[in-house]
């Protein structure tokens, strides 16, 4: 704690929810969500946008010589203390793949010269009724030296150590023990959706099969049901 934080501003600030944090950031379930068509949703005012972004790389590395590594994937540790991936909510006005590079740039520090997100990129558009969201989600693969400049290039960011806490990257295999891997990963709190948005980016990107995704969501479901 630093000396200038006095026990009176402390006190002030711990616990208080910031007057703009209308949305929660955790908790959402799957069902909280409807899928629905990205293209007419952009006109769509009455609800706040926000845009999430998957950048991933095919990867050969095996770990211990046992588990292949597949994918690299990044995601983020929020400064809330949950998951997700890099953007955020759009401006009112702004297209929402616009926003997702605005915030792209400021929490990784996203070379938007050499990796920006385009249309193409799209994969999916979700709405929360209750929450008055639009969430869109965005893929975009590059090969594995480029991920890994992305992820140094993140520590130069903006936000880095304010609203981004660092990039982080899933274990896509599941461990001998049938838990600890991308089973046990998935046992961590997300922001919004982005549990699923992972899952779907697994399957879109064809990085896990389907079975392998609803083993990996069985045995971490097993695991939540006994802790
Ligand atoms: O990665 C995500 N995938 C889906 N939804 C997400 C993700 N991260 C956050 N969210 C949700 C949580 C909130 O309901 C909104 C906006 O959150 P956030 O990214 O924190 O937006 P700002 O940085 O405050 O602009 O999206």
């Amino acid at each position: 704690m630093a000396e200038s934080c006095t026990e009176s501003s402390r006190t002030s600030i711990w616990g208080m929810l910031e007057d703009s944090e209308q949305y929660g950031r955790h908790g959402d379930s799957k069902n909280d969500y409807k899928v629905i068509d990205y293209q007419s949703s952009k006109n769509n005012s009455e609800n706040m946008h926000g845009s999430h972004g998957m950048i991933y790389a095919e990867d050969d590395k095996v770990l211990w010589d046992l588990y292949p590594n597949r994918g690299a994937i990044l995601m983020q540790m929020r400064f809330d203390g949950i998951l997700g991936f890099p953007g955020g909510l759009v401006d009112p006005g702004e297209d929402p793949v616009l926003g997702l590079n605005r915030e792209m740039h400021e929490e990784i520090g996203l070379d938007l010269e050499k990796f920006s997100f385009t249309d193409e990129n799209h994969v999916i558009t979700f709405l929360n009724e209750e929450k008055k969201l639009i969430l869109h989600f965005y893929i975009k693969q590059v090969n594995i030296d480029e991920l890994k400049s992305i992820e140094m290039a993140s520590m130069q960011a903006v936000e880095h150590g304010i609203e981004a806490l660092g990039c982080i990257r899933p274990p896509l295999y599941t461990m001998g023990d049938n838990l600890r891997g991308l089973p046990l990963f998935l046992c961590n709190q997300f922001a919004g959706n982005a549990r699923e948005e992972l899952l779907i980016g697994l399957y879109n990107t064809k990085l896990l099969t389907r079975e392998e995704i609803d083993t990996a969501l069985k045995l971490a479901e097993q695991f939540k049901s006994k802790v």
